[in-house]
């Protein structure tokens, strides 16, 4: 079987999808993006096509290396996500044409169902309480939500007040019955991520995100002899090679690898298996669309230590276009009581829907995030 054609659509609300097809008529599909920068992907996707015309896509591992080693100038956002999706399309090529899910390539199951958590309360969290009841009743108990708005270097007690007492409603009104990670979301310099991570101890969060910016993970180790939440981090990584200094150093309980983001499948399968090896647990970030979703469950019904995976149902962003638009079996995509049950179908599992996606991807937004400023006027992380 030979690759003969690359085909990317930047499709609402801000993903895009890759289309690989082979001389056999088998396709694959993947989902390489960084949120707010789909066209710097999608023209490192077509500047890696030489690498894969006319290749065995069943190579998956070679091509990884020749995607990955053969540019010179490697790893970050823009290459390891033009990588992923590729990665990923591959996948879902080998599982066709051999007839079996890619959990099944990688050594069947470990689990019968996937935990899954869902967002509540947007970019600034408010109504989170709603949010929540609103899910509870479609048996959601495990959320995630912003920790705080904007929050200068060095912030008041009133913003670190505003920041937990919004936490401490929600055990008011919920108790134990839910359970919740809070995303500091790289917005938490690290003077106030002590201060607020103390802050937040008596309220027991399931975990905090990004505790500080994934440049400052020096401070992983020092923040978590500081409390005992267990710290999450791995959006903005990228490689193995990124991880296994953060496994080394200590300091983060949870890896949160993106399967868009860090090199697809094949990386982020050896990720959690080295994150295993220091009993750390990946509950991998994906608040994209449904092959990066997809991928995501590949990985967690191979890997003991996969905990939690996020999905983008609901989630703020996805204005224009909700996480199962562009499926057609969406029934297999259904949460029941909080859990995900394996995607059975050959490949990924995603029947993708080309008509929509070709219709959409007419009007694609450029979306990009907000440039946030503190009220002195600099630049605030969002
Ligand atoms: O945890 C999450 O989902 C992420 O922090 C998410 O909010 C960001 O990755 C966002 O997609 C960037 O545009
Ligand atoms: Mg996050």
């Amino acid at each position: 079987m030979k690759i003969i054609k690359l085909t990317t659509y930047r499709v609402p609300p801000r993903w895009m999808l890759l289309k690989i097809e082979t001389d056999e008529g088998i396709v694959g599909w993947g989902e390489p993006v960084i949120e707010g920068r789909a066209r710097t992907v999608e023209a490192a996707v077509h500047e890696m096509t030489p690498l894969l015309i006319g290749q065995d896509p069943g190579r998956i591992n070679d091509l990884w290396q020749a995607m990955y080693r053969g540019g010179f100038y490697r790893g970050g956002a823009i290459l390891m996500s033009a990588i992923a999706g590729i990665d990923q399309a591959l996948w879902d090529i080998k599982g066709k044409a051999l007839g079996v899910p890619v959990y099944d390539l990688l050594g069947g199951r470990v689990r019968d169902k996937m935990k899954m958590y869902s967002w509540v309360g947007g970019d600034r969290p408010s109504d989170v309480i709603a949010g929540i009841g609103k899910l509870r009743a479609l048996g959601i108990d495990t959320f995630k939500m912003n920790g705080t708005e904007e929050l200068r270097m060095l912030d008041s007690a009133r913003a670190v007040d505003q920041a937990v007492g919004r936490i401490a409603e929600i055990r008011e009104a919920f108790g134990n019955d839910i359970e919740f990670g809070i995303d500091f979301h790289g917005r938490v310099a690290a003077p106030m991520a002590k201060v607020l991570l103390r802050a937040l101890e008596p309220y027991r969060p399931l975990f905090v995100e990004e505790p500080v910016l994934a440049e400052q993970a020096e401070y992983y180790p020092r923040l978590a002899e500081s409390t005992s939440i267990p710290l999450a981090a791995g959006e903005r990584m990228y490689s193995r090679f990124e991880f296994k200094r953060v496994l080394e150093q200590g300091g983060l309980a949870i890896l949160q690898p993106d399967l868009s983001h860090a090199g697809g499948i094949t990386e982020c399968v050896r990720i959690a298996a080295m994150a295993e090896a220091y009993d750390v647990a990946v509950a991998p970030h994906c608040p994209l669309g449904p092959v990066a979703l997809a991928a995501c469950l590949h990985l967690d019904f191979v890997s003991h230590n996969a905990v939690l995976q996020e999905q983008s149902m609901g989630i703020h962003y996805n204005q224009g276009a909700e996480l199962l638009d562009y499926v057609k079996n969406k029934d297999d995509f259904r949460m029941d009581g909080g859990y995900i049950a394996a995607l059975t179908k050959p490949g990924l599992g995603v029947e993708v829907d080309e008509e929509r996606v070709i219709e959409a991807s007419k009007n694609a937004p450029d979306w990009h995030n907000p440039l946030w400023r503190h009220e002195d006027g600099s630049v605030a992380e969002w």
